[in-house]
């Protein structure tokens, strides 16, 4: 049963990119179905407007709930899980990525202006899953940027899309805390040479000084996936 992913917005061809590269093939082997809708469709006015004032007053714009409703009823089934990107969102990761990879279908919801009108995920909260993610702490324009974010890092996961599963394998069994450094061909470029360990053949040793440097950058760029921090 391949993933069906639908995702509504306001600016559809912000997701040109998942036509290409592995998001492209995915879909070309039948794994994952994509499927892009203009909100602007579902409005009823002929100024297919989408969005008013505040109530409460406040800066900017709010995406009205109706076009919404009537978007999601177009592609929800009991199955469905709705996806509402927003910085106030529960943080997106990879544990979310590997549970999404294994869901029926995604719907997202890309919201524009200050974001859209609450009573969209209260509607649908008793009816479906309803999970409202953010990709991290600063703030985008939009749901379009996060939503492709999200699709890729979840995507991927799907078994089947990436032709090496090995890397995943060893993803996943990655000590906490972020990546070693890699390094390819050529053996010295600019004067620069290649740590010798990795040209050794040892694996003890290269495993050894891989999992030393993964904490020397953890302990430098992200203390916080530090044990016990
Ligand atoms: N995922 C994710 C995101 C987003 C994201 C996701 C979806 C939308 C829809 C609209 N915007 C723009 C925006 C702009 C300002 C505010 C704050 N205002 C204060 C008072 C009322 C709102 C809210 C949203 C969005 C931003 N930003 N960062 C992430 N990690």
């Amino acid at each position: 049963m391949p993933l069906r992913i639908d995702v509504i917005t306001i600016f559809p061809d912000y997701f040109a990119p998942l036509q290409l590269s592995l998001m492209g093939k995915a879909q070309q082997s039948g794994l994952v179905t994509i499927a892009i809708h203009d909100l602007r469709e579902f409005t009823s006015d002929r100024h297919r407007s989408v969005d008013d004032t505040p109530y409460g007053g406040g800066a900017g714009m709010v995406m009205t709930p109706e076009p919404w409703g009537q978007a999601i009823d177009a592609v929800v089934t009991d199955q469905s899980t709705l996806i509402v990107p927003t910085p106030a969102g529960k943080l997106f990761s990879q544990p979310v990525a590997a549970e999404l990879a294994h869901s029926t279908h995604l719907i997202f919801a890309c919201g524009r202006y200050e974001g859209i009108d609450q009573r969209v995920v209260e509607y649908y909260r008793p009816r479906i899953d309803v999970r409202e993610l953010s990709i991290g702490d600063y703030v985008l324009a939009g749901g379009d940027v996060a939503t492709l974010a999200m699709i890729e890092a979840s995507v991927r996961l799907v078994p089947g899309v990436l032709g090496n599963p090995e890397s995943l394998v060893e993803e996943s069994h990655q000590l906490p805390g972020v990546e070693y450094p890699s390094y390819t061909k050529p053996p010295t470029w600019r004067g620069l040479d290649v740590p010798e360990v990795l040209l050794s053949g040892h694996h003890d040793q290269i495993a050894r000084w891989r999992a030393e440097q993964s904490t020397i950058r953890t302990t430098h760029n992200r203390p916080d996936l530090l044990p016990g921090s």
